[in-house]
């Protein structure tokens, strides 16, 4: 569903121009509209019916406070990877009994935080992970409860930087050694199992890849249960895609329709972890043109954005498509639309057919609602660009623009460099 559309000419979130917001925060900004986020939550929960299921939203795609309360508030959990997204997640209000915990390299301190806070289940990458786990648990008086993330070595046929479940990547133990690995878990005293996960890749336009790891799944889980290891959660990720050109990926229900399908019979509490399809095209974001230059190879638009507030093009030479906030009249040129960074590689769209902007233009880069912030730096010593949500007819600062004074908190000259 768009709730970003043209009206006379003008780019709307919902009720609100966003040359209207523009004018009032500033550019660079990140723009989320409410009811899509709303509506993409509700879509892909529903897709899931009756099956007994928990959506945990993947943190990292999209980790402001807001957006997370969007999703707490449906009744959704979240899939985290650090310390940092779970004290995210709780200060946003989720209940610590709907948060799994993934990743190949949980540090001690953010393995006792989540053990202290009693999240939902741990997703163990690795054997040495287990006997850590196990024996903070043991020191803490407490059991955790855990799935073991199993690496299925399916192609998930997307970018190779956002494959994870093939044999060469690093996530998750082999699926065929993992019967051994939940014996020995078994045996630890401070560990429940209670789960599988999975999750093989972001981005995925094609079902096949998920139905494929679905039957090996299932098949592990029988093998479980036949040594009499009760399995309760099913764990199977996320990773479905978005459109951002011309991908086709299967819609939510699909999706479900699908799974469900799929896991007939199981008897498990399927857990979904989605990131992208949720937030990717709820948020753009905004810029404004500074330069035009023309050199004697290209045609350059220079942006008030760039690889520091979006990475995705310059790191996996992502597609974001490119449009006016205020409609005119004008010629398209072959462009490409760049940032102020000291990097070649600092582009938003590269050699690409686009509207002829001129400078003080504003710029929608669309589809910029996952990986979009969160991968944002401050390179260059650019402060990171504010956050605004549309609900209804008002815009709110979710997150606002950093300060040059923010940059240098925590900074110090110390005293052997001042001769004080
Ligand atoms: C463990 C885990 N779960 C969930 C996700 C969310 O993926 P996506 O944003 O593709 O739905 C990721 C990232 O790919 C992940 O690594
Ligand atoms: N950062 C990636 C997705 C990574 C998924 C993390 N598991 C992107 O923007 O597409």
């Amino acid at each position: 569903m768009h709730h970003f559309h043209y009206s006379n000419g003008q780019l709307y979130c919902e009720g609100v121009a966003v040359a209207a917001i523009a004018a009032k925060v500033g550019t660079p900004f990140y723009l989320y509209s409410h009811a899509t986020l709303q509506h993409h939550f509700q879509v892909f929960d529903r897709a899931f019916g009756e099956t007994p299921h928990l959506v945990c939203f993947a943190v990292k795609s999209n980790s402001n406070l807001a957006i997370l309360r969007i999703f707490i508030n449906q009744g959704g959990g979240v899939d985290i990877v650090s310390g940092g997204e779970l004290f995210r997640a709780l200060r946003a209000g989720v209940a610590p009994g709907k948060v799994v915990y993934s990743g190949v390299g949980k540090r001690p301190d953010e393995i006792r935080y989540a053990l202290e806070q009693g999240i939902l289940m741990f997703n163990i990458e690795s054997p040495q992970e287990l006997q850590v786990l196990n024996q903070a648990a043991g020191q803490m008086g407490r059991r955790a409860r855990i799935a073991l993330r199993v690496n299925p070595d399916v192609d998930p046929q997307t970018h190779p930087y956002i494959s994870t479940g093939l044999k060469q990547n690093k996530f998750g133990i082999d699926i065929d050694r993992s019967v051994a690995e939940y014996l020995i878990a078994k045996q630890l005293p401070h560990l429940e199992i209670v789960g599988v996960a999975c999750h093989i890749g972001s981005q995925l336009t094609q079902l096949s890849p998920f139905i494929e790891t679905l039957g090996r799944l299932k098949e592990l889980i029988a093998r479980l249960r036949r040594e009499d290891i009760q399995i309760r959660y099913l764990d199977i990720g996320g990773g479905l895609g978005i459109q951002y050109n011309e991908e086709t990926p299967p819609h939510p229900v699909e999706y479900g329709r699908s799974i469900i399908q799929e896991l007939q019979g199981l008897d498990c509490t399927l857990i979904l972890e989605p990131g992208r399809v949720l937030v990717g095209n709820a948020g753009i974001l905004v810029t404004k043109v500074l330069f035009t230059k023309q050199t004697e190879a290209k045609y350059f638009i220079i942006a008030d954005a760039a690889m520091n507030d979006l990475a995705r093009p310059s790191l996996y030479g992502s597609y974001h498509g490119i449009q006016p906030v205020v409609e005119k009249d004008r010629r398209e040129v072959t462009a490409s639309l760049v940032g102020p960074i000291c990097e070649s590689g600092d582009f938003l769209a590269k050699d690409r057919l686009m509207p002829a902007f001129d400078p003080g233009e504003l710029v929608a880069v669309m589809s910029a609602g996952a990986y979009g912030f969160t991968m944002s730096s401050n390179y260059n010593s650019r402060p990171r660009v504010p956050e605004i949500l549309v609900h209804k007819n008002e815009f709110y600062v979710i997150r606002q623009r950093e300060t040059y004074e923010d940059l240098i908190r925590g900074e110090e000259i110390p005293i052997c460099l001042t001769g004080g």
